[in-house]
């Protein structure tokens, strides 16, 4: 089950620190009988479901196979309990039934930025490219009330038109036809989003700029590795890499900032807001960082499975064209106007209140997709919960799939049904036992929720809009239903089994040619 060996933790630094691998091999030796002792000590004593693990290493499958890991804690929980194990020095405290997750999303003193720093790493962090006064809580906090206040309604109705006119100039760049995989294309669409909305225009408006920081953002992302990310002391060459590749992508957005406020230039966007708010370019940077980080990575694997399932499901998929063919007509009927033109002539209030079948499949896309474990670190006193003692200090992980995909709370839970989603009822019966999270809960709900669903339902709109698509492998060969998502893969939950792609034609929507500018 697991495979672990100390090569794999010390894999990234051969070559450049064979004297500390010999160094940790000894002293790993040394400590062995003794954690061995210490663990199955504890496993007797204090309540919890203990996960399987290396001595003095603990359970490095929890980074790289993080979803099939925690699995084994909803199968050891399952009958009661919570469990733990080991990474280095810390704890980690799996929760997986009702008492442990209404304690994880609503107790005050759990504290979210300090689990996801440690124990997930992926997102760029300005302290590697610049030294910081600010704590993390006062990070979280800017960020935060920012976050707010850019992704008001009124600020978000007057972008519309320019979110569709971006989505259609980018789409217009394609090939007229042909074969294109979701996970590479759909997910530029929501990266030139984000940036539109959060960031900067001068870097919106330039396909190469969004280019370049697209290779930086995700060059920080491959850069990351367990080790880098549990021992970031450790002089490995992942580190240094992670360490060169921020400060770039820190100066690549920090130039255009300076820039402006030097000109003392105008724009209408995100950065002018910051700006007038006072802000530093540092703070800013740090913004936008974590705004393309948080805005990215769960918009982009939805929208990419939600595509995927409604062309599965001609049924939902017929549903959607109604509805879009409904606002159309309402909002926009002259149907000289190309596509995306129309589309964007629907009032923001419309998108986000009347659309209710983009939103069951929203859901239920989400039900199925958003299952990665939450993450918090407990920083005030020992708590004790289901019989054993969760102490200050310790991690705990959350997995959304002990509650998204267990059939004792939907029925047939891979399967995705949008209309599982259309009984009021149903939806409260979930709010109320905190089996839905998608959207997080409690302390910390998600603040990009309206952002993140207009990006998807624009998307679905216009990409379905504009063409025929089916399912296909690498080699063109028709896919059958829908594989499922590899929960493994946290930044993208590309399809097991291998890649899907699209083969794509326009659809020759209003009678006329519809990437019309
Ligand atoms: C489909 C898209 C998205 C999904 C499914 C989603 C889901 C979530 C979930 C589950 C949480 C709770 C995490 C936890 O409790 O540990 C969360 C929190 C958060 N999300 Fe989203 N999110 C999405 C898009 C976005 C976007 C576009 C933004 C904006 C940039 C955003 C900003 C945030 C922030 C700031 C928090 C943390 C709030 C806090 O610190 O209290 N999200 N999101």
């Amino acid at each position: 089950m697991l495979n672990f060996t100390i090569d794999s933790l010390l894999s990234d630094h051969i070559g450049d620190a064979t004297n500390l691998s010999l160094w940790t091999s000894a002293a790993l030796s040394a400590g062995v009988l003794a954690v061995l002792y210490y663990q199955l000590a504890a496993q007797k004593s204090d309540g919890f479901n203990h996960l399987p693990g290396i001595p003095l290493i603990g359970s490095w499958d929890f980074f790289t196979k993080r979803s099939d890991f925690v699995r084994l804690a909803i199968a050891a929980n399952k009958n009661g309990g919570i469990s733990k194990f080991k990474l280095l020095n810390h704890n980690v405290v799996v929760v997986t039934q009702e008492q442990g997750r209404r304690f994880f999303f609503g107790d005050k003193n759990l504290n979210f930025q300090e689990g996801y720093a440690v124990l997930w790493g992926g997102a760029p962090k300005v302290e590697d490219a610049v030294k910081r006064n600010q704590s993390q809580a006062e990070q979280r906090s800017y960020f935060n009330k920012r976050v707010i206040s850019l992704l008001r309604r009124d600020r978000l109705g007057k972008i519309v038109p320019q979110l569709f006119k971006d989505l259609n100039n980018r789409m217009d760049t394609w090939p007229q036809s042909g074969r294109a995989n979701p996970f590479d294309n759909i997910y530029r669409l929501v990266f030139q989003m984000t940036v539109r909305a959060l960031a900067l225009k001068e870097l919106a408006d330039s396909p190469a700029a969004l280019e370049e920081l697209s290779r930086l953002y995700w060059g920080v992302e491959k850069s990351t590795s367990a080790t880098s990310v549990l021992l970031p002391w450790f002089p490995s060459r992942t580190r240094r890499n992670r360490k060169d590749i921020t400060a770039e992508l820190y100066q690549f957005l920090a130039d255009p900032i300076n820039k402006r406020k030097a000109e003392g230039r105008i724009e209408d966007d995100a950065a002018q807001f910051m700006i007038e708010q006072g802000d530093s370019t540092e703070n800013m940077v740090t913004f936008v960082m974590a705004a393309i980080f948080a805005g990215i990575i769960t918009t982009g694997m939805n929208i990419c499975w939600l595509l995927l399932h409604v062309n599965a499901n001609p049924e939902w998929s017929a549903k959607l064209q109604s509805e879009i063919q409904a606002l159309l007509s309402e909002h926009s009927p002259d149907t000289t106007l190309p596509i995306h033109v129309r589309l964007s002539q629907i009032p923001i209030g419309v998108w986000e209140d009347s659309t209710p079948i983009l939103d069951l499949m929203i859901q239920e896309t989400i039900r199925v997709t958003i299952n990665i474990p939450l993450l918090r670190r407990n920083v005030d006193s020992d708590v004790k919960l289901d019989g054993a003692t969760v102490k200050k200090g310790d991690f705990m992980a959350y997995p959304l799939e002990a509650a998204h995909l267990d059939p004792e709370n939907y029925a047939d839970p891979m399967k995705w049904n949008p209309g599982r989603w259309e009984d009021p009822a149903e939806v409260e019966k979930h709010k109320a036992q905190l089996t839905f999270m998608g959207w997080g809960a409690g302390m910390h709900p998600c603040l990009g929720m309206r952002f993140a669903k207009l990006e998807m339902k624009f998307i679905a709109a216009l990409y379905t809009s504009r063409f025929e698509y089916t399912r296909v492998d690498k080699h063109g060969a028709p896919v059958k239903g829908v594989p499922e998502p590899d929960l493994n893969d946290l930044y993208r939950a590309s399809p097991k089994g291998g890649e899907v792609f699209f083969e794509y034609k326009p659809k020759m929507a209003n009678g006329g040619a519809p990437g019309l500018p």
